[in-house]
């Protein structure tokens, strides 16, 4: 198992920037990763994500494995090449979206049964079957153990019993990755809203031993304010020298408020799921293309941004192509919040180094 470097070169409060060393080239953070579900940031091509500053995509399990499925990306070789993406990929296990978009599933000790949510075909995802889809048939730098997402809200008993079997499968998900020494395992820490369960869950993450730590569980629908309360102890009780990934987080607001606390990485889909209807993101909050306001403005999203689509056409041309629902604007808005995401990024990791993130919280939380 390759614990990849992670250099922290500066500190503000809670908060780190630095850098995460890959074979396949670095990752700045705190970082933000477009979601690449099947194998493509949606409306995206892989030079114009490369173009908006990601220095890392996710691929997600669940997808690849029914479609194409992750033998033929293997024996098209591996998932960088057949999306012709060089930089690094996370791939998430496929637990989270067995439970939120499969048909039937069924979740037992050993593994996971589903069935398709595309044919209904019937599945079966253990730990074993999920290192051996991301490490070996995908080939993906990040691998994450394969856990249980319980649904939100959760009582005590049952927020323990999943975050316990989350924990018994990242002991098995690491006896199956083994010494790879060019790809990383991160465990995930379970246990809802619960301090007591966060922190077992934790003390046996670290008792096994991983490359990194994501906070899973979150961004379930507990809601902004119940999420802080949770960041302002789970984070600290992983180890402090390696990275904290946020699953599945978030708004931009949701993003500052975490990196505040000590996380280092993150995904969501709202970049490209958002401009593909209409919705922009701005330093101002977001806007959507569809009002009538923009019929006439001339003015571009963002006219500082390096980001073609947010730098070079009019908010009146995004409002015609949204309102003729031409694919162009799906486009041009997805391309235009990967890079607001990335530049949030790129602030927040220059306030860090300045030790100014307070400041900056302060400012950005009143524009939004
Ligand atoms: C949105 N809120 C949210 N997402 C979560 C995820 C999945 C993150 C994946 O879901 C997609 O984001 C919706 C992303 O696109 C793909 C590529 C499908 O994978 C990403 C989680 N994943 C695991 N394994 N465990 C968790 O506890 C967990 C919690 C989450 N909370």
């Amino acid at each position: 198992m390759a614990a990849f470097p992670f250099r922290i070169d500066a500190r503000d409060g809670r908060a780190r920037t630095g850098m995460i060393q890959t074979p396949r080239g670095e990752i700045r953070t705190p970082a933000f990763m477009p979601v690449g579900t099947a194998g493509t940031v949606k409306a995206l091509t892989v030079d114009q994500v490369r173009q908006a500053q990601a220095d890392i995509i996710l691929g997600n399990t669940y997808h690849l494995m029914l479609r194409p499925t992750a033998e033929r990306v293997a024996r098209l070789g591996g998932l960088h090449k057949f999306m012709r993406w060089d930089g690094p990929i996370l791939t998430d296990s496929g637990g989270f979206q067995v439970m939120s978009l499969s048909k039937i599933s069924k979740v037992k000790e050993e593994a996971v049964t589903f069935q398709s949510h595309l044919d209904g075909s019937r599945h079966v995802l253990s730990p074993e079957r999920s290192i051996e889809i991301q490490a070996d048939l995908l080939g993906s730098d990040i691998v994450m153990q394969l856990d249980e997402c319980v649904a939100w809200p959760a009582e005590e008993p049952r927020a323990a019993e999943g975050m316990r079997l989350s924990a018994r499968w990242a002991e098995r998900c690491k006896a199956a990755f083994g010494a790879r020494d060019t790809q990383a395992l991160f465990g995930i820490q379970q246990g809802s809203v619960y301090e007591p369960l966060r922190r077992e869950s934790a003390e046996r993450l670290i008792e096994i031993g991983f490359d990194g730590y994501a906070i899973g569980g979150l961004a379930v629908g507990e809601g902004h304010a119940a999420m802080c309360e949770v960041l302002d102890f789970a984070p600290a009780m992983l180890p402090d020298e390696r990275p904290r990934y946020l699953m599945g987080v978030g708004k931009p607001i949701d993003i500052v408020e975490a990196v505040a606390r000590g996380v280092d990485m993150f995904d969501c889909v709202l970049p490209t799921r958002s401009g593909r209807h209409g919705q922009a993101w701005t330093w101002d909050g977001p806007i959507n293309l569809k009002n009538a306001r923009f019929a006439e403005d001339e003015a571009p999203l963002d006219e500082a941004s390096p980001c073609p689509a947010s730098s070079a056409y009019s908010k009146a041309y995004l409002h015609h192509l949204v309102r003729a629902d031409e694919i162009l604007g799906q486009v041009l808005l997805s391309w235009h919040n990967v890079a607001f995401f990335e530049g949030l990024m790129a602030a927040l990791r220059q306030a860090i180094a300045e030790g100014r993130l307070d400041a900056f919280r302060k400012d950005f939380a009143a524009r939004q």
